[in-house]
């Protein structure tokens, strides 16, 4: 089954060229691998009937490569976290409507698609909802993720007090500590815990240890995690192949609102808990656990200081306790674990690689690393068959959006999987290129060309500033899409500045705390080299971020008027105020000194703004408040060089979302960005005028 676009294709143009086939096009997310390696699912979010929202799907891929793609599940809620069980029943969360109790107000719960076939049925649900599931490799244990009220005592306690706050409209949260928000959503007064699954009803448990849910309507939860307050926020724990002990980071707090991520062990039969790892200067997390559950790889992050740029690392552990050995220390990347090799002699890992996010093996014993794909394409999601010859996962780069493909891991060779829908064809190229920065250091860009540009056309450039800053355009993004603008005739630099992930250690050291200073220089350098390009015009160009890219589009504005527009989105302004509002403060604190933030921040150099700027943000953004937003805004109609007229009107622009976060997700808002963006870069870069949406009420 593959899906199709409802509308046929017009000659000569591709779904980027038409913002309802954009958005419409299917989105892979996740992979899961049986434990015989017979079965692959993935989750494919599609637009709903009405084009609002996106409901997820799972999907069941040949991983053999010879059948078609197969949907499995179908609901309006939508079903996502596939984990499945060693017996091959598919675990799932959804908040669909549980056809033995209609009446039920839907929430996240626990369902099972069994191996021999026939309908999805509910296992357990319970008042908090179920995060998301984990299964055991080689044992029949899995483990749920759910919330809990922080003073319930019991699930019947936890499901009342809830009541009693829905009942009462309360929604206030009394806090002591921090953090208290993360991203969109405002913590408290529920907490994460872990929760083995059993089987039988409440108050009948079943044979212990065994799962196969075959018989048993329901299953029950053991929480194994209790009275561990809010430290399992955000964390992102393993289940031991064994089932027998789980593995996570935890945050302590360290006194002055700052916390740290320690390493725990929780034995899933007692939950008794023992820190394994713990030290002032690293952060620790764990990675994926060895077949024998008996040495667990652990992500170790240096902890940053204004003076002390971040850096991370893999360490071996054995799983019971003692010392960490380094894995692959010499290796000047920064590796993302994602499985163990069977016979638990290597590591697969990836890891940001210029301008790409290639597979490596990491051989445990030697430390020696192999890169195994060679495309210029980001790997995510690696699963590893059980022979350990080949690996699945998603793959995307600039020229296509995510795909599960098998990797031989011998050879590196890599071919898709049949494949919910096709490719779809883009309206330009890619190429690489490359410029050299103000200190001699190499800033590599992708540059997305549209189609007819040349010596006799050149193309009207955009400047595309990535966030993070700790990242790399080297993968598919849904959200800034550079081939809908390439539609329009626009080309695309897409630049890897300082800071940015992929390049080594001193890419990072050179804009550590000093934002202002080389990722600046490096875009202008980027800019340079690529405006001398007789395909390129330089007299139409503009500068556009959103986040840390927001933040750089705001100092450009401030440091060149060499661009005709700057577009700068949930950007960061006032680096006096924006440290501690944020909702991860303790991080950005540890940044920048006051000094620093004050000398790198673009708010002190409104004065000298000449370029028009549209701004946009959305209300529920906590990573960078809509103060910011708001700020920016005032600032530049009472401040800039274009300042507001005794009419009110204005060069500048505000596109206001108040009810999107740090990204614009739903995806009629995501079509009125795309539009304002492009009617305000026509207006500024090409002197046209482009009809903004009718949906604006403008
Ligand atoms: C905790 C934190 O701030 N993390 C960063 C990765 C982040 O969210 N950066 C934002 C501001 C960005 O994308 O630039």
């Amino acid at each position: 089954m593959t899906l199709v676009p409802d509308s046929p294709t017009p000659a000569n143009t591709t779904a980027f060229h038409d913002l309802d086939r954009f958005v419409a096009l299917p989105r892979l997310s996740g992979l899961s691998l049986s434990a015989d390696g017979t079965r692959l699912v993935t989750s494919v979010a599609t637009l709903n009937s009405k084009g609002t929202a996106y409901t997820s799907a799972l999907w069941e891929l040949d991983p053999s490569g010879r059948q078609p793609a197969r949907r499995i599940t179908r609901s309006a809620k939508g079903e996502s976290g596939a984990a499945f069980l060693r017996s091959g029943d598919l675990l799932f969360t959804s908040a669909r409507p549980d056809p033995d109790n209609a009446e039920e107000e839907p929430i996240p719960a626990l369902w099972k698609l069994p191996a021999a076939g026939g309908e999805a049925r509910v296992v357990h649900t319970r008042p908090g909802g179920v995060q998301s599931v984990l299964a055991a490799a080689e044992a029949d244990a899995a483990v749920v993720v759910a919330e809990v009220l922080a003073g319930s005592t019991d699930e019947s306690d936890d499901g009342e007090r809830r009541k009693a706050r829905k009942d009462a409209g309360v929604a206030a949260i009394l806090h002591t500590g921090y953090p208290v928000r993360h991203w969109d959503a405002d913590l408290g007064p529920s907490e994460p815990r872990y929760f083995l699954i059993e089987p039988g009803e409440p108050g009948k448990p079943g044979e212990a240890g065994k799962i196969t849910l075959d018989d048993e309507p329901s299953v029950t939860l053991r929480n194994v995690t209790g009275g561990i307050g809010s430290a399992l926020r955000n964390a992102s724990p393993r289940l031991s192949p064994d089932g027998t002990f789980l593995l996570t980071g935890q945050t302590v707090p360290v006194g002055g609102g700052d916390q740290r991520s320690v390493l725990v062990r929780v034995d899933t039969a007692t939950g008794e808990r023992s820190v394994l790892l713990e030290h002032p200067d690293y952060d620790y997390d764990a990675g994926p656990i060895s077949p024998d559950s008996s040495t667990a790889v652990v992500v170790v992050r240096h902890r940053t200081g204004p003076d002390t740029p971040p850096n991370v690392e893999l360490g071996l552990l054995p799983a019971a306790g003692g010392s960490l050995t380094p894995l692959a220390s010499g290796w000047d990347r920064w590796p993302a674990p994602a499985a163990w090799l069977p016979d638990g002699s290597a590591l697969v890992v990836t890891a940001d690689d210029d301008g790409a996010a290639p597979v490596f093996v990491i051989d445990v014993a030697s430390g020696e690393v192999r890169q195994v794909t060679m495309d210029a394409a980001a790997y995510t999601d690696v699963v590893i068959s059980p022979d350990g010859l080949a690996a699945y996962a998603l793959r995307s780069s600039y020229e296509f959006p995510p795909e599960a493909v098998r990797i031989e891991l011998a050879t590196g060779t890599v071919a898709p999987l049949p494949a919910p829908s096709e490719r779809p064809p883009l309206p330009g190229t890619l190429e690489r290129v490359e410029a050299v920065g103000a200190d001699g250091h190499a800033v590599k860009s992708y540059l997305v060309l549209p189609e007819g540009a040349g010596a006799s056309a050149p193309a009207p450039l955009l400047l595309w500033i990535h966030g993070g800053p700790l990242g790399s355009w080297n993968a598919w993004t849904w959200r800034w899409s550079p081939w809908l603008l390439a539609a329009q005739g626009y080309a695309v630099l897409l630049p890897d500045p300082a800071l940015s992930t992929g390049y080594g250690q001193k890419m990072i050291e050179r804009g550590w705390g000093a934002w202002g200073d080389a990722p600046y220089t490096d875009l202008m350098a980027a800019t340079d080299a690529v405006v001398a390009r007789a395909d390129i015009d330089e007299s139409r160009t503009a500068a556009m971020g959103g986040s840390f890219g927001g933040y750089m589009a705001n100092w450009v504005a401030g440091h060149t008027d060499r661009f005709n527009a700057i577009v700068t989105h949930a950007s960061l302004w006032a680096l006096d105020q924006f440290g501690p509002t944020t909702d991860a403060s303790f991080y950005w604190e540890k940044e920048m000194t006051a000094e620093m933030a004050l000398e790198n921040s673009p708010h002190t150099h409104v004065g000298k703004i000449s370029t028009p700027m549209l701004v946009i943000h959305g209300d529920k953004d906590y990573r960078v408040p809509i103060g910011e937003g708001l700020r920016l805004w005032y600032e530049l109609l009472s401040k800039s060089q274009l300042p507001a007229g005794p009419d009110g009107e204005t060069e500048h622009r505000f596109l206001y979302f108040p009810d999107e976060n740090h990204w614009i997700l739903k995806p009629q808002h995501a079509k009125i960005w795309y539009s304002v963006v492009e009617h305000f870069l026509a207006r500024h870069l090409l002197g046209e005028k482009v009809d903004l949406p009718p949906e604006l009420g403008i």
